[in-house]
């Protein structure tokens, strides 16, 4: 259902257009129903309320003119029944108790006192005047009464008149409100300037106290049946006059003809009190009538004619929008007093409690602060005009409503709508005074109630027994409220006697309904009642006149209510903080602390999260800094790792390298000096050891052994050589001075070890060297890796191919380089042993050792080493080989044993004869075997060496 507020108006009369759906009238659930006979078919049971027009025909085509008014029976006005004397004259010609006038405050929408104020007191009316109240009110522009007296009788001869409101503007403007004149001025009769009714209200003819009491004619069904003549309605004196039983003249602040609508009304009955309410005064308005007679229909209105509770939400948003210098909160509640109990309407989920769902029961409490009060009640925050008419509208829709005599859809029950307003000044404090607009200091919270009540009609019979049942409560609580309002008067005596100031013997309680009205009818709040009447009555003529005694009868009440209830109402004291009961209520204030409280929080929120931040942030860091750390050490020992292996690797290498040392070690050892047999001739007596092993039995690990020295050492040792150069030289002078020293080749051995442990101290320096260049060519390699990480593949391939090439490309340098030093190395030795010999010939070296030789030589070939075993190298002289023996060997049988052993190297392959009778190793065989190059590389220097030259000292010989 849409529910959108009412269109502006641009005048008096009903909107022309679609209006908002809200408000809702009667579209409630039904408790039951009398016969469909009573209700009007035509009449929707839900949806909105169609105006009346199907069932009214509108105002009396020819309204009875005045003159056909009947002629006051005596000039006190009073009729045949006596009591009611005070009743039909004027409600501003009765008396106010002296007390309480003097107690009533000053009009704040005046803004004067009203200096002289008539006497209120009873008299009679002729000529059906009327006298100003002079009631100073908070609820009327000028606190003045009013007079018919003259000009009156200037008005049209319309009797039942409607007097046009004066012409308004409703402007659009934001928020789906729009703005009434009610923000504007203070009064609606204050603006209208130009009628003749306005022109009489401007000068003070219009009297209203802060409690107003008007009457509504409500059209009738049919003109036809109505006893014409009995009634007369004058809305410009706010005058009904009856002309029957207990007939007389009612006069109230306003009186409303059947031709007025209810934006008139609400202009005239309510817009003054919204504008208190929301200056901070509480406020109460009330429909009182028989059933049937348009309590709903002024409270709630229709879709095209918008009632008094819309209307005034309205304002209460224009008023808020128009004034920027006070904040405000505002909260619904809605309640039903049915069957004397309480309902929250907002709190139904839907129906009317037959059936739905069971509440809790809300109870009437009372406290110095709020006064009497329901709870527990639903209160809901609103904060737009069509939020507030949503909420009302639910409640509609959950109030009770059934099918009387009178009304297709009576409201079975008492509806309360309650609209808490909290506001505060903006700045508290700031402005430093008054604010000039609503008068209010800045400081505290004011909260004031607007209390809009629909009451249920009063009946006199039923057709059922549950609408006799809610009759009777119906009834009851009405009788009780008319109670109530009647003894106000005693009340009032007794309280400007002084005594029952609290109204103890007031009967309040005995209905829900005059217990929750307590405040307003006790005088603490602007009341304004309007009460609902019909003057014709379609049926018999024993049902116009049982009409026309309820009728009567709402009459009395009004007049009443006027006379009685006296409103002393006070703007709400601001609630300082939110101590104390009332504060504790006032949201507004326990917003504020709780919003200060939640900026406390959120700021205290953000420094933590701030920290939080700093923290993370600080342990982020931390975290990648472990993770560098540990990335940097998983490298490390990747790296250590490597090195590791590396070490190892070349550590294995060492001890080969010292295994191979030992064996040439041991073979000297072993050899005892056999070696010295070879003497200068190591590589000879090697090359003839391998040779005839190889040849004897073809022992392969000798072999390997020798061949994997040399091939340690030429990859290995060659770095050493410049340096060993010079070391060389020494080394060569030392064995030089061995050979002269014992002519017997030990010194050249021990040189030679020399040699070799200066060779393996530099073979472990350059190990040790290559180790730390293969250590940075990884680091090289692994930053190029990374580095080529961070790159695309391609880059990473690139990177990495293109070190580990690089490497060993060096590698393969050096290596060529370092068998470029062996050789030179190998040369140079046999330099130095090819010149070491041609010394000893030169110094004419016994011939004898070389005839020694020759002949080791040949024992050594005629007795070949046990299979399998190291060639025991002559170490010592034979048993029984003598020297001389040796001497005696003809130097032929030694040749012819050299010849047949190079021979048998020949045909085996080993050796190559030569074009001039010289030998040489087989290249094709150095190749095959690490012995064999080593061989070839010792035999090379045999076509000069010692056992040539041997062979040629044994043939010279
Ligand atoms: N001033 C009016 N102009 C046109 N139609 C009216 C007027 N007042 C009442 N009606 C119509 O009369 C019928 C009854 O009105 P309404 O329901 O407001 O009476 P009520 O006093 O609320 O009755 P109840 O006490 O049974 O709830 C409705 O159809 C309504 O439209």
């Amino acid at each position: 259902m849409a529910t959108t507020l009412p269109r502006p108006r641009a005048s008096n009369g009903p909107p022309t257009s679609s209006l908002p759906a809200l408000p809702v009238t009667k579209t409630r659930k039904s408790t039951g129903g009398l016969g469909s006979s009573h209700s009007n078919p035509g009449t929707p049971r839900s949806g909105l309320r169609a105006p009346s027009a199907n069932i009214y025909p509108g105002p009396p085509p020819s309204p009875a003119p005045t003159t056909a008014l009947p002629v006051p029976k005596s000039s006190h006005g009073i009729n045949s029944a006596g009591k009611t004397i005070r009743k039909t004259v004027s409600i501003n010609s009765f008396p106010q108790p002296p007390s309480r006038l003097a107690n009533h405050p000053p009009s704040p929408l005046s803004g004067a006192v009203t200096p002289a104020r008539r006497s209120r007191t009873p008299q009679a009316t002729p000529k059906m005047g009327h006298l100003s109240s002079g009631v100073p009110s908070l609820l009327n522009g000028s606190g003045e009464g009013k007079s018919l007296l003259g000009g009156a009788g200037t008005r049209n001869s319309d009797g039942l008149i409607s007097v046009s409101s004066p012409p308004q503007s409703r402007s659009s403007s934001a928020q789906d409100s729009y703005s009434t004149s009610a923000t504007t001025y203070d009064d609606p009769a204050d603006a209208t300037g130009t009628s003749t009714m306005d022109k009489r209200i401007s000068k003070g003819l219009d009297g209203k106290g802060n409690v107003i009491v008007s009457v509504r004619v409500r059209p009738d069904l049919g003109s036809n049946n109505k006893p014409e003549g009995e009634w007369m309605v004058d809305g410009r004196k706010s005058l009904i006059a009856y002309r029957g039983r207990e007939g007389g003249d009612y006069f109230y602040d306003n009186v409303f003809t059947t031709h007025d609508d209810n934006s008139r009304v609400y202009d005239h009955i309510a817009k003054r009190l919204v504008r208190r309410v929301m200056e901070g005064y509480h406020g109460t308005v009330f429909a009182y009538g028989m059933t049937g007679t348009g309590k709903t229909f002024s409270m709630q209105g229709t879709a095209s004619s918008p009632g008094v509770i819309p209307l005034a939400i309205t304002d209460i948003f224009s008023y808020i929008r128009e004034t920027p210098s006070r904040e405000f909160l505002l909260r619904v509640s809605y309640l039903e007093i049915y069957n004397e109990r309480i309902h929250d309407l907002l709190s139904m989920s839907s129906g009317n409690g037959v059936g739905g769902n069971a509440q809790e029961e809300i109870k009437l409490r009372e406290d110095s602060k709020r006064g009497v009060y329901a709870t527990p009640l639903k209160e809901e925050i609103v904060q737009s005009p069509t939020q507030l008419l949503r909420v009302i509208a639910r409640g509609d829709q959950a109030r009770r409503t059934a099918s009387t005599q009178f009304n297709a859809r009576s409201s079975r029950s008492h509806a309360v709508v309650q609209i808490v307003v909290e506001s505060r000044e903006r700045i508290p404090g700031g402005s430093g005074g008054e604010s000039k607009r609503s008068g209010m200091p800045p400081g505290g919270v004011r909260v004031s109630t607007l209390s809009l009540i629909d009451l249920a009609g009063s009946e006199k019979a039923a057709e059922t027994k549950e609408r006799r049942a809610e009759g009777s409560h119906i009834n009851k609580s009405l009788l009780t409220l008319g109670t109530v309002i009647s003894k106000l008067s005693e009340h009032k005596e007794k309280d400007a006697k002084g005594g029952d100031k609290d109204g103890k013997h007031l009967p309040y309680r005995d209905s829900k309904l005059t217990r929750l009205l307590q405040g307003a009818l006790s005088g603490n709040s602007l009341v304004s009642i309007l009460c609902t009447i019909q003057t014709g009555s379609a049926g018999s003529a024993a049902t116009a006149n049982s009409h026309a005694t309820e009728t009567i009868n709402t009459l009395k009440f009004a007049s009443r209510a006027k006379n009685n209830i006296v409103s002393h109402a006070k703007r709400a004291e601001e609630a300082l903080g939110a101590g104390g009961e009332g504060g504790a209520r006032v949201l507004l204030e326990r917003y504020r602390m709780e919003i200060v409280e939640l900026r406390n929080q959120l700021e205290t929120q953000a420094k933590s999260s701030n920290n939080k931040v700093e923290e993370e942030e600080k342990v982020k860091d931390e975290e990648e800094e472990r993770a560098r750390e540990k990335e940097a050490e998983a490298r490390h020992e990747e790296q250590m790792l490597e090195m590791q292996l590396a070490r190892t690797a070349l550590k294995e290498r060492i001890d080969h390298l010292n295994r191979l040392i030992l064996s040439s070690k041991s073979t000297g050892v072993n050899t005892g000096g056999t070696y010295s047999a070879l003497g200068m001739h190591a590589r000879f007596s090697q090359a003839s050891v391998r040779t005839s092993v190889a040849t004897s039995n073809g022992s392969r690990p000798i072999l390997e052994r020798a061949g994997s020295m040399n091939s340690s050492s030429s990859t290995i040792g060659r770095r050493s050589i410049q340096q060993r150069s010079s070391i060389g030289e020494q080394t060569s002078n030392d064995e030089e001075d061995s050979l002269g020293e014992y002519g017997d080749g030990t010194a050249s051995l021990q040189a030679q070890n020399q040699a070799l442990q200066s060779d393996l101290a530099d073979k472990n320096r350059y190990i040790a060297t290559l180790e730390r260049r293969l250590l940075q060519a990884r680091r090289a390699s692994s930053s190029r890796t990374s580095v080529g990480f961070s790159a695309p593949n391609k880059g990473i391939m690139v990177g990495e191919d293109h070190s580990v090439s690089t490497l060993i490309k060096e590698k393969d340098a050096e290596i060529a380089e370092l068998r470029a030093r062996l050789d030179d190395k190998d040369r140079m030795l046999t330099a130095l042993r090819t010149a070491a010999r041609s010394r000893d010939a030169a110094e004419g070296i016994d011939i004898s050792r070389s005839e020694t030789r020759a002949s080791l030589l040949y024992e050594q070939a005629a007795s070949p080493p046990p299979e399998g075993a190291l060639p025991d190298p002559p170490v010592s002289t034979p048993k029984g080989f003598s020297p001389i023996r040796k001497r005696t060997r003809s130097v032929d049988e030694m040749s012819r044993i050299l010849d047949e052993m190079i021979q048998d190297r020949v045909e085996t392959g080993h050796l190559v004869r030569g074009a001039r009778g010289s030998v040489r190793v087989a290249m094709d065989r150095k190749r095959e075997t690490l012995a064999a190059e080593a061989s070839s590389a010792d035999l090379e220097p045999l076509r000069g060496s010692p056992l040539k030259e041997s062979k040629q000292v044994a043939l010279e010989a």
